[in-house]
């Protein structure tokens, strides 16, 4: 036992130092990386202006000398002939002077020049031109030298190889050549800003060609720059191709749910998440399943926690997300990503079925993801495997003993108790649900979790789903985008490349994408800088115009309904007790016609939660709350995702209320406002007045003349008007967060210790759908 854990420990120790030489190797790179970058962009500007600006010299000097030809007599051409006109003959000299090696360049140009390979420059090699064959020559005579000069002046002295001396060569010849190439009118797709370089691709011009027609234009530019549609349609047009305007969310088509080729399709592993009731053993679990791997995987392979991992049985890998619980499921599931390929249920035997259980089902279902029920804490004296079974059933969860099709296995994580078997039934379902993709394909994932890392940068864990993701793929996630640096398993090794199914810690993107961002391979920088920056843009503006609508409310809902013929009204119902919930939805029920239904995604008794909203927003639903509030968290995230929460205390209202949404004939919306909670820290009893609460505001603030509601363990009591705020012995309008105040309400004195007063403003706005 103790050389085991020696063992281990001298492991980690090796991991310890191996993971900070790596970081400081990465760090390294990483700098060199951004420099060599700088580099390059600065002489590919430098490259670019110098480029322009050898095509407008010789643009000027083939003026000149045309019309210096035209004056000669019968083709003859005397390269000394004076000019025409005295600016183009100063041009031409100009350009010539350049070029020329002589003493009245400037010191320092020649080595300006030579630092540029790939540059053409002219160089001036005085030798008359011949007379006829007026294509070719004509070609010749324009730069003014010869060929052999051309390529002895500059390369013999530099010792270049024969073969690269012949390749430059052969491009001179062809540069030479004055047949015009064939000029192909193209359509152009534009979206409403587009890059330089990009435009000229999509044209297929040389990008220098865009530049120089914009200086013409009097516009300094760079291949980087971004331009306005507008602009680019002109260039477009002005290089003689038609133009297609696209909208600006255009950019991302193509990049997702790219068709599998499916001759190509191969089986892949399935992606499993674990979920079940707070300690019904998630955790315990997926070490349980992790360990067994280590011990029976290859030796010393420790598992790193990445987010998620493999394991194997008999042969065949299973992936495990290593995030359990239905909560952050339901957040990737919120953000696009559908990752989960299984769910294994977890269920304590001791303790049954529980109201987390049930949401884990919901959520579960929701998703259209199946079922795999893991009977766990088996060892314990009081386990009951079957009072869990028969409590699924109230759940619409049948499991196979009980005639239904939802694998079931009895675990016990501690003591690692049918592991194997549950590992198996994994298997089985992935087979049923014959899970494959395409290896060979461009690659697409989700990112299961990322966070910047001192040494590595930004660092995401990708699952690929489908294709192979590998070093140097150019990938965007969410508003994000990176060229893959390096990729590590979950084992800690580097590897090259990652198949379908496989999580992978991903090294090189710009910035930390989110969890649940969907991510994808795109074909150059260009294209993956475009997405991201509409996705900045796009991001920043829902954030401006999250406040002015939401979009889980029931007037959204129903104007959707309408957009796209949906006949699906879903809901997320939370109400103080079970008997209230199952009135609310058997009345909701009956509301339901052949066109248009009700359907509850999930119902529950409680308060209102972070996860009923992450449900509710991957759902498109609204939440109603009957005589529940939400707690903090789920307020603030239903403000973030702009999920609406309505509240009713009659079920009347409630009914009436989502009855007049599904038909279209909304009344008057009362849209209220969250404006404060203040606790009842102590209750006096006051002549004349009554029962006066001594509270404390903990969040927001309280106005007089605004609604308020007494909530008791979360369960809303009563709902009224004030008689009176007073701080200190003023009657005041409002009280702010952290200052105490006197509270009592109007005609209503059951009021305790301990219970919240929540103040809220109505305001009724007029539907419009
Ligand atoms: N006897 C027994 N105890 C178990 C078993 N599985 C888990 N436990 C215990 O149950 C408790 C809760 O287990 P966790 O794995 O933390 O449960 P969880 O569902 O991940 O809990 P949360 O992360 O809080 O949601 C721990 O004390 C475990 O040791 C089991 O198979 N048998």
């Amino acid at each position: 036992m103790d050389a085991r854990r020696r063992a281990l420990e001298l492991a980690k120790q090796r991991e310890a130092e191996d993971r900070r030489l790596f970081q400081e190797q990465e760090a390294r790179r990483i700098a060199e990386d951004e420099r060599r970058q700088r580099e390059r962009e600065e002489s590919e500007r430098r490259q670019a202006e110098e480029n322009v600006r050898l095509e407008l010299e010789a643009e000027a000097r083939r003026k000149a000398e045309a019309d210096a030809e035209r004056r000669a007599p019968q083709g003859k051409v005397d390269a000394n002939a004076p000019a025409p006109s005295p600016a183009d003959a100063e041009a031409a000299e100009a350009a010539a002077a350049r070029g020329r090696g002589d003493a009245r360049r400037r010191p320092g140009e020649e080595d300006d020049a030579r630092a540029r390979p790939g540059v053409r420059r002219p160089v001036k090699g005085a030798e008359a031109p011949k007379p006829a064959r007026p294509d070719r020559d004509a070609g010749r005579r324009r730069g003014k030298l010869t060929l052999d000069k051309a390529l002895t002046a500059d390369d013999g002295a530099r010792g270049r190889s024969l073969s690269s001396i012949r390749r430059r060569q052969e491009k001179f010849k062809r540069s030479q050549q004055n047949t015009p190439r064939e000029k192909i009118a193209r359509e152009v797709t534009i979206p409403e800003t587009i890059s330089i370089q990009e435009l000229a691709n999509r044209m297929s011009e040389r990008s220098v060609d865009v530049i120089k027609f914009l200086m013409q234009q009097g516009q300094m530019m760079k291949p980087g720059d971004i331009i306005e549609a507008d602009l680019a349609e002109l260039i477009a047009s002005e290089f003689g191709h038609t133009v297609r305007r696209v909208a600006e969310s255009d950019v991302e088509e193509g990049i997702f749910n790219v068709e599998d080729n499916v001759e190509k399709l191969q089986s892949r592993p399935p992606v499993v998440t674990i979920m079940g009731h707070v300690d019904h053993g998630k955790t315990s679990l997926l070490d349980a399943i992790r360990k067994t791997s280590v011990v029976s995987g290859e030796s010393g392979g420790i598992t790193q926690h990445i987010g998620a991992y493999q394991v194997e049985q008999d042969g065949q890998k299973i992936t495990f997300i290593d995030t359990p619980g239905h909560a952050a499921f339901t957040a990737m599931r919120a953000r696009g990503a559908e990752a989960t390929d299984i769910a294994v249920l977890v269920v304590a035997a001791d303790d049954s079925v529980m109201p987390q259980t049930i949401e884990s089902i919901n959520h579960a279902k929701s998703a259209g993801v199946p079922i795999i029920v893991a009977i766990n804490k088996i060892d314990k004296p009081g386990a009951d495997a079957s009072k869990v079974r028969t409590g699924l059933l109230q759940h619409e969860v049948f499991v196979e003993s009980m005639g239904g099709e939802v694998l079931d296995v009895e675990v016990s994580a501690t003591k690692g108790l049918n592991l194997d078997k549950l590992l198996e039934a994994i298997l089985l379902q992935a087979e049923l649900l014959d899970l494959k993709a395409d290896p060979e394909r461009t690659a697409e994932g989700s990112v299961i979790e990322a966070q910047l890392d001192k040494g590595r940068g930004p660092v995401a864990t990708v699952l690929v789903q489908t294709g192979t993701l590998k070093i140097g793929d150019i990938v965007v996630a969410g508003d994000e985008w990176g060229r893959v640096r390096a990729l590590i398993n979950d084992k800690g090794e580097q590897i090259k490349e990652a198949a379908p199914s496989t999580p992978v810690e991903v090294l090189g993107m710009q910035g930390t994408p989110l969890a649940g961002d969907r991510m994808a391979v795109v074909e150059n920088e260009g294209k993956a800088r475009e997405i991201a920056d509409y996705r900045q843009r796009v991001a920043r503006e829902k954030q401006v115009a999250k406040n002015a609508g939401q979009r889980g409310s029931l007037e959204q809902m129903m104007s959707q309904l309408q957009d796209t013929g949906l006949k699906e009204f879903p809901l997320l119902i939370k109400g103080d007790v079970q008997g209230s919930i199952e009135a609310i939805v058997g009345a909701l029920d009956a509301l339901g016609t052949d066109e248009v239904r009700a359907r509850i995604v999930h119902s529950g008794a409680g308060a209102i939660t972070e996860s009923d909203v992450a449900l509710a927003a991957a759902s498109n639903a609204a939440i109603i709350g009957f005589n529940v509030r939400a707690n903090k968290q789920a307020r603030d995230a239903s403000a973030r995702d702009g999920i609406e929460i309505r509240y009713y205390n009659i079920i009347y209202d409630l009914v009436d209320d989502v009855k007049d949404a599904m038909s279209g004939l909304l009344s008057p919306e009362r849209r209220e406002t969250f404006l404060g909670n203040a606790e009842i820290r102590e209750v006096f009893n006051i002549t004349k007045i009554g029962k006066v609460a001594g509270c404390l505001v903990t969040e927001g603030e309280v106005e007089r003349g605004a609604g308020v509601r007494l909530i008791r363990d979360n369960v809303v009591i009563h709902e009224g008007t004030l008689k009176t705020l007073k701080r200190f012995k003023d009657e005041v309008p409002k009280v702010i967060s952290g200052q105490e105040c006197g509270m009592a309400f109007e005609r209503y004195e059951d009021i305790r210790q301990g219970d919240v007063i929540e103040c809220f403003r109505v305001e009724h706005v007029a539907r419009t759908l």
